[in-house]
């Protein structure tokens, strides 16, 4: 029985980082494991332009302990004004890795996205050019579509002609929940990829009502039923390059959470590494772990691996792991803890 595993250093290919007190309670999270993130551009108002991507690199850089390695990498986020002059300058640059599809009104902070899909056209033409990956939030925002079906009515609606309008356009199904999802990821060619969440893996929608209703297991695209688990943990386990680890860690006050309407996000910074590798022990897939969380990320962006490794111990790790995160005077932030103990730590990095 292995007890003990040896890894290349993670990347976390779908982080929220916030700005402001939140961005400073964080960031050092994150940068304290992995090499690299695609950091989301949700904010309130959003990365739309250069100029905002720039400042909003600054303002991460400033958020990171003084001698980190870690690099956060920055994303547009795209709506019917986006220019497509900014995705060949941001591409030639370096300063820009990917580019965000939100459908208005899917998600957290979604509201600038997009609502007519035919006025992107141009950018997205712009993008397949210059090799910018599109990354999307794959749930259909129809309010007659019921809300565990989203994600395959998005595929079938939009993702499908997408990929028949745009076929040499590089696409990111973000946080994918579904068999669906897995299957048509799975049978794309090598421009399609996929990002997988630890919270996918691990609770089905049953977990979110054990008990009582548990606002801290809600998270959009919502989990769906068991056989959709199963789909996602096959999937993530497969050795397949085309799935890869996107935490999508998206930390709310717990105010925010804990409320009439509260925010749909899961942060789970500071466990995803060490729950991942457990789903992985329990698939008995260990020796996949390192292609999902190190090798097959960087593949599909076309960077290289990263040069450290780090250590995993099954040991449960020090409770404190689980500890809110304090963001300043307005509240702090509760860490993603399913009705599962945790039996693997993070050992060295
Ligand atoms: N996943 C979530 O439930 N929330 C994310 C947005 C997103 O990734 O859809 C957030 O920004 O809070
Ligand atoms: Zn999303
Ligand atoms: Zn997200």
């Amino acid at each position: 029985m292995t007890t003990e595993i040896d890894i290349i250093r993670p990347d976390d290919w779908h982080l929220h980082l916030r700005d402001g007190a939140m961005l400073k309670a964080v960031a050092p999270v994150s940068a304290a494991l992995y090499g690299r993130a695609i950091v989301m551009p949700n904010l309130v108002p959003p990365v739309r332009t250069l100029e905002d991507l720039r400042a909003y690199r600054s303002r991460v850089q400033a958020a990171l302990p003084g001698d980190t390695r870690f690099r956060p990498l920055m994303t547009l986020y795209l709506t019917e004004t986006t220019d497509p002059a900014a995705i060949t300058e941001g591409a030639a640059s370096g300063e820009l890795t990917a580019v965000k599809l939100y459908p208005a009104g899917a998600t957290t902070n979604s509201d600038a996205g997009v609502k007519d899909f035919s006025r992107v056209h141009e950018v997205l033409e712009a993008m397949q050019k210059a090799g910018v990956p599109l990354l999307v939030h794959g749930e259909v925002t129809d309010p007659a579509i019921d809300i565990f079906d989203r994600e395959a009515v998005f595929i079938e609606r939009v993702l499908a002609p997408l990929r028949k309008d745009f076929p040499a356009l590089r696409i990111v199904m973000e946080h994918i929940t579904t068999e669906e999802g897995a299957s048509f990821v799975g049978e794309g060619d090598e421009n399609l990829a996929a990002t997988i969440t630890p919270q996918h893996l691990i609770i089905n929608r049953t977990d979110i009502f054990k008990g009582g209703i548990r606002p801290h297991l809600y998270c959009l695209p919502i989990a769906k039923r068991e056989n959709h688990r199963q789909a996602l943990r096959k999937a993530a386990t497969s050795g397949s390059p085309k799935f890869f680890l996107g935490t999508d860690s998206a930390p709310h006050l717990v105010s925010l959470k804990e409320c009439a309407c509260g925010c749909a996000g899961i942060f789970n910074a500071p466990v995803a590494i060490p729950y991942v590798a457990q789903v992985f022990d329990e698939e008995g897939a260990l020796d996949k772990l390192e292609g999902f969380v190190s090798r097959n990320g960087p593949a599909f962006y076309r960077l290289p691996v990263n040069e450290d490794r780090i250590r995993l111990r099954r040991e449960a790790p020090d409770p404190a792991i689980f500890r809110s995160v304090d963001a300043g005077e307005d509240g702090s932030v509760v860490v993603f803890r399913p009705d599962r103990p945790l039996e693997w730590s993070v050992v060295s990095d």
